[in-house]
């Protein structure tokens, strides 16, 4: 089995890599071999690799500059997408696609589940829900995995941000009044090879899987946490590992505090009860993924 897989200098695409081998030969995809920004392309570069499976977690995820790079969010989240979902549909092979809580808008208490209704705050949202009806829209058989928070020790994320800024300030200030679950890109490549794997190492019968799930499902740690309670973990992680950090105190602000260009949704959980159910799928507490990434971004410092 070939199996295209995009993003790989990403977190999940990178986190994907290794794990896919055991399943097939990855192809990997990136801007040198398709640039996702020019869709027209897709079509002729799948005929060149011709994969039985696609996996598709690159993405434009620069939130704020989306608001003013909207036509290249579009392209990249919505468009391409589209295309390569058209040729998976054309070629009768599946497709999993990555989407993201930002697709709605945060409103309520309860976790959202895979059919409550969308309201993206974001133009980064926006593209991402676009994306989602595209992949849809063109009828083949496809996965789309809606997650969250992503980190890794590697790359830009909010891990890697808050360690940089706690060794170069005595104070963070992290807003407490958005909550979700932080979910390492590990957590997520581990529960994408359980979906594709049987007891026996073989891989599944990719649709019928997907069809119990109705091509949807919400996949990401266990558990909830504010931004603040993030930081508070990695500082914490951090400080185990005996880093030296400037930090002194981890301070809980208001978002309206923390004035940027997009709103973010206030509630960003999602109910997992399809991945637990239908799939058997369960995932990780949080604080497990940080844990986890904060060793390897230890070792990694030390390295440097
Ligand atoms: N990050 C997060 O917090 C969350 C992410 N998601 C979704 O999960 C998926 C995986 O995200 P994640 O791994 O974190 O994303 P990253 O930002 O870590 O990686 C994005 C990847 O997409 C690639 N990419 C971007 N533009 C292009 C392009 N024009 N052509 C080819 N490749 C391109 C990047 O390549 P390059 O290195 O060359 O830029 C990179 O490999 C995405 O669908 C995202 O929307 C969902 C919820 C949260
Ligand atoms: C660095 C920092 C951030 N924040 C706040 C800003 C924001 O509300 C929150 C998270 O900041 P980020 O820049 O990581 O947020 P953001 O880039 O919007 O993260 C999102 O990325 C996209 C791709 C997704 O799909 C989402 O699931 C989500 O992970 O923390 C602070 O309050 N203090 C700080 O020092
Ligand atoms: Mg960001």
């Amino acid at each position: 089995m070939r199996i295209l897989l995009t993003g790989v200098s990403g977190q999940v695409g990178g986190a994907l890599r290794a794990p896919l081998t055991a399943l097939g030969e990855v192809v990997p995809a990136d801007r040198t071999n398709m640039d996702l920004s020019k869709p027209e392309l897709i079509s002729s570069a799948l005929d060149a690799v011709r994969p039985d499976l696609i996996v598709n977690p690159a993405a434009y995820t620069a939130v704020d500059r989306a608001e003013q790079e909207a036509e290249m969010a579009y392209r990249v989240n919505a468009e391409a997408p589209r295309a390569l979902a058209e040729w998976a549909a054309r070629h009768k092979i599946p497709l999993i696609h990555f989407s993201t809580d930002y697709v709605f808008d945060g409103s309520g208490d309860q976790p959202w589940r895979e059919d409550d209704p969308t309201g993206p705050l974001s133009i980064y949202g926006a593209s991402k829900l676009a994306g989602e009806v595209a992949v849809k829209g063109a009828g083949g058989d496809h996965l789309i995995i809606r997650t969250a928070w992503v980190f890794a020790a590697q790359g830009r994320n909010f891990l890697t941000t808050i360690a940089r800024l706690a060794r170069e300030r005595s104070e963070l200030r992290v807003v407490v009044d958005e909550i979700g679950a932080p979910t390492s890109a590990e957590i997520i490549a581990r529960g994408v090879i359980a979906m594709l794997s049987s007891e026996n190492g073989k891989v599944h019968d990719i649709p019928g899987r997907f069809g119990s799930v109705g091509g949807l499902v919400h996949l990401c740690a266990s558990g909830t946490a504010s931004w603040f309670d993030f930081a508070r973990a990695i500082v914490d992680g951090l400080r185990g590992h005996e880093e030296k950090l400037a930090v002194r105190q981890v301070t809980a602000i208001k978002s309206s505090d923390y004035p940027t260009r997009v709103k973010r949704p206030k509630n960003s959980r999602l109910d997992m009860s399809r991945l637990r159910l239908a799939l058997r799928i369960e995932t990780p507490d949080w604080q497990e993924g940080v844990e986890q990434e904060i060793h390897k971004f230890c070792m990694l410092a030390k390295r440097e």
